[in-house]
């Protein structure tokens, strides 16, 4: 049994998946990247401060202790980070820088368990096909990409979109689990499957 220390459905899905026994508890850190901080050190980073912020929930609750896991994700194009759309025409800009090539997907996990840290990155490639503006503003009246990092989800009818993959489907989803697996021995926290 361990806590996940996020609020999102996908990442509740993913870990059920995985057959891991878990119970959420929600973190509330403020996520902001420093000042020429490297993207794939931000999403560990932030990864980290999840799982420390509870972590310490736990213990201040003086709740059962189990390992805490936190997780990160950003698409990325050209070293910068997309982050989530602020309004509509900057989503259908987002789709537009998208469209016709790769992008990356990071996804930082931290785990902290007993007295140690513990941290992974996936990193994914996906390629969008050619999109128009006719699909970008349906695919943007569906309401899918408003609330999505890079203004699109893989699991949903963004997936129509993506020609390629390479890397980790669950880690562009939001919680690689062949990474996750790997984090959980290193830790002695729990095997998987
Ligand atoms: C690329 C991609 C992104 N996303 C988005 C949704 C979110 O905007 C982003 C992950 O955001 P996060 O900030 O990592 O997580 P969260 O805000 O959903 O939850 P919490 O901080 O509590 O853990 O990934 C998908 O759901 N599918 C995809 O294919």
């Amino acid at each position: 049994m361990i806590y996940l220390a996020s609020a999102s459905p996908r990442r509740r899905e993913l870990l059920a998946q995985a057959g891991l026994a878990f119970e959420v508890v929600p973190s509330n850190i403020v996520e902001l990247a420093r000042e020429g901080e490297p993207p794939a050190e931000y999403v560990q980073r932030v990864a980290l401060d999840k799982a420390r912020f509870v972590a310490k929930v736990v213990r201040e609750r003086g709740l059962p202790a189990r390992p805490v896991l936190g997780a990160d994700t950003e698409v990325v194009l050209d070293g910068a980070v997309l982050g989530k759309p602020r309004d509509r025409a900057d989503g259908i800009a987002m789709l537009r820088r998208l469209s016709g090539r790769a992008h990356s997907v990071l996804t930082g996990i931290a785990l902290v368990h007993q007295d140690g840290e513990y941290g992974a990155l996936s990193e994914s490639r996906v390629t969008f096909a050619r999109l128009t503006d006719d699909e970008i503003a349906r695919y943007w009246e569906t309401g899918e990409p408003a609330d999505k990092a890079g203004g699109y989800a893989i699991q949903g009818r963004g997936a129509v979109f993506i020609s390629r993959i390479e890397g980790s489907y669950s880690g562009v989803v939001g919680l690689p689990l062949h990474e996750l697996a790997e984090l959980l021995k290193r830790a002695g926290a729990a095997a998987l499957p």
